[in-house]
């Protein structure tokens, strides 16, 4: 039968897989790429001879590969048809088939052969209802491959009612060897004692695929004595919800049990086997689910931060909760903290400690730029915040040897783009010290430490010299100032006559309706979530700028269209926040992260909603672009325009 169909490979073998074609009117698998699985499914249909019309390789019922390529194992390699064949068949992924083969082994020595998973040695023995063409071990060193075997024997093929292939070939009086193998494919069809079963099919059909013979998969039990097998017709027969693992190693207390109570004790013994074989899988698969969860899915968007290793800036862990506490009780009444001069003095101190408490985080899960950016088709976040990064540079016509002055730089992430981009020096400011650092040591491992230089300082009054700079933005770090005439002015003395300007400003637009309760609930939780001492409306900045002497170039809100929303990304990392939140509950719970921390993050999460329907209701912006220039007359702040 395996004679009559010619299979030839087709014209292109190429990354999917070997491509089977023409195959004569019983098994006309077209085009269809054929896997290793499929191959061996082919031949055991051929040897079985079913008499079902042929097509397709079935995907069998019990294929547990996916489970197998979770735990790694090398099945994955083996059955991965991009993997087979990379790069147009060139470099080759050898399959488990053709793992080196060992001698030819005589049947005594098979009889007594047990199987290999790493170190763990197991004589398993499990009744196979099919032919000697099944297939063999997937890989020796898998453990899944050592967990599906132990399972298959449980109600799988040992334990069915048909007539098992050693039944029926002992029926014909012929010896039935029992044939174990880790990893059964169910067939939809039993053997019937009327098959030849042999396993010429797969033979024919690995010459045709011109694949080397299988390894020696199957094997002889070497406890079941071979007269025994002929003598018995009707081997015990195990019930399918009992446990059907057994082991070599029997005892004297087994031996000389009476046979009703021996296959009791065997089948405990079994059950302990099995469960003590779960309860290590579970152990295994727990930790390997932990360590996913937590270092893996736990990682930063840009690598660099990971969940366990979030600190809370500066803040030392026994003060974390009382340091949130102060803060959360400072700015829960917004508006009332920029009003009286007592408590906009505070402002920086809390702002301060903010980014203690937020900056891990912020990085954890937000990645070097603490900012936003419009979504841009077809490209990621990181892209996104690039380009809007890169447009600072362009705006200033920064150049080599300019020097830029980054307003609230954070990390840095701005920083090492617009020096990467424009080719000139930056130095940023920063008044959390835990930022400085972060800044720096990333400054250093993107070799940019000799261009990017950080100071820590306050920006309502920079430790600068008057016109030192030949250009100057501040990227969404503005708002944090409870007067913006301050921080416009710093900036305006330390710049040079001529030089420009540029912020991105958060405001509520002109949409914004203080007698919409809805409006001012979105606003203060935008502003309590954020360090800010009270949001500015969009029409007041281009007067401030002008108050303290610049000039307006350019003023945009580059949040409108046909910009795409800015938000979206808070909204689709809804699940992502979810998960850190389990992160950061256990990883407190293991006293990992500090306490507090889980506040700290339920506090983003909100703020996070908020910021999410300010952007949807258009009441807010946190890109209000304006392009100022220092007068090239200018010789102090407010000169010119005074
Ligand atoms: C300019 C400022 C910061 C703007 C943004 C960078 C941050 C505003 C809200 C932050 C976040 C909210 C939800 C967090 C999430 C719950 C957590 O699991 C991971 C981090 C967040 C996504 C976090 C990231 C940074 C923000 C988007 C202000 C302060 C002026
Ligand atoms: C939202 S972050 C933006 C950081 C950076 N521009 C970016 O886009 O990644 C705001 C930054 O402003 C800084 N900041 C706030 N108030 C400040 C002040 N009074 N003096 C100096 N820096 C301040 C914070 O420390 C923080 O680094």
């Amino acid at each position: 039968m395996a004679a009559r169909c010619a299979y030839r490979f087709g014209p292109d073998i190429g990354h999917t897989g070997e491509s089977v074609m023409g195959c004569g009117p019983e098994a006309n698998y077209g085009n269809r790429s054929v896997t290793p699985a499929q191959v061996h499914e082919i031949a055991v249909q051929r040897a079985i001879g079913n008499g079902q019309p042929s097509g397709p390789p079935r995907r069998t019922s019990f294929d547990l590969r996916p489970f197998a390529a979770f735990l790694g194992s090398r099945a994955r390699e083996a059955d991965s048809s991009s993997s087979w064949h990379a790069a147009g068949g060139r470099a080759r992924v050898r399959p488990f088939w053709e793992e080196p083969k060992e001698p030819k082994q005589t049947s005594a020595q098979r009889q007594t052969h047990t199987w290999q998973y790493g170190r763990l040695s197991m004589p398993t023995v499990i009744s196979c209802q099919r032919s000697a063409s099944c297939p063999p071990p997937r890989a020796k060193n898998n453990l899944a491959g050592f967990w599906l075997g132990q399972k298959q024997s449980c109600g799988g093929l040992g334990a069915s009612t048909s007539p098992t292939h050693e039944q029926s070939t002992a029926r014909r009086g012929e010896a039935a060897p029992k044939i174990s193998w880790p990893l059964p494919i169910k067939n939809t069809r039993q053997p019937q004692p009327s098959d030849q079963i042999t396993d010429g099919g797969l033979r024919d059909v690995r010459r045709e695929l011109r694949q080397p013979a299988v390894p020696h998969a199957l094997q002889l039990h070497p406890k079941i004595p071979r007269s025994r097998l002929l003598k018995s017709p009707k081997p015990t027969q195990i019930p399918r919800s009992s446990c059907s693992f057994s082991s070599s190693s029997s005892s004297s207390a087994l031996s000389q049990a009476p046979p009703r109570r021996r296959a009791s004790l065997k089948r405990v013994r079994a059950c302990g086997m099995e469960a003590a074989t779960m309860a290590w899988t579970a152990a295994v698969a727990g930790l390997g689910l932990v360590y996913w969860f937590v270092w893996v899915m736990g990682a930063a968007e840009v690598k660099g931060k990971r969940a366990v290793d979030l600190k809370m800036g500066s803040i030392t862990n026994d003060k974390v909760q009382d340091k949130y506490t102060q803060y959360w009780s400072f700015f829960r009444r917004p508006k009332e903290t920029a009003t009286t001069a007592a408590t906009a003095e505070k402002v920086p101190d809390f702002v301060d400690t903010f980014y203690n408490l937020v900056t891990d985080i912020y990085e954890w899960g937000w990645g070097q730029s603490f900012h936003f950016s419009p979504s841009l088709p077809g490209r990621s976040h990181r892209d996104a915040t690039r380009v809007h990064e890169e447009r600072v540079a362009d705006l200033l016509g920064a150049k080599p040897g300019h020097r830029l002055l980054d307003v609230g730089c954070g990390v840095g992430g701005p920083m090492r783009a617009i020096a990467a981009h424009s080719g000139s020096n930056v130095v940023g400011i920063t008044i959390n010290d835990y930022q400085v650092n972060r800044a720096r040591a990333h400054n250093r491992k993107a070799g940019l430490d000799s261009r990017c230089e950080v100071v820590c300082g306050n920006f309502l009054s920079m430790p600068f010299p008057d016109a030192s700079f030949d250009g100057a933005y501040s990227i969404e770090a503005t708002c944090h100032a409870p007067k913006l005439q301050d921080v416009y002015g710093e900036v305006f003395r330390v710049l040079k006559p001529g030089g420009l300007y540029v912020s991105y400003e958060w405001v509520t637009t002109s949409l914004y309706r203080a007698e919409d309760p809805e409006h001012v609930e979105c606003i203060h939780g935008i502003e309590r979530g954020d360090a800010l001492p009270g949001l500015r409306r969009q029409d007041e900045i281009a007067s401030i700028a002008k108050e303290v002497g610049f000039e307006v170039v350019k003023e945009q809100d580059l949040a409108l269209p046909p910009a795409l929303p800015w938000w979206t990304r808070l909204k689709m990392g809804r699940i992502a926040y979810w998960r850190n939140s389990l992160v950061v509950r256990v990883l407190t719970m293991l006293r990992i992260a500090p306490k507090g921390v889980s506040e700290v993050h339920e506090m983003l999460f909100e703020t996070a909603q908020h910021l999410t329907r300010g952007g949807e209701t258009g009441i807010f912006t946190p890109m209000h672009m304006v392009l100022l220039r220092k007068p090239t007359t200018a010789t102090a702040a407010g000169e010119e325009a005074k």
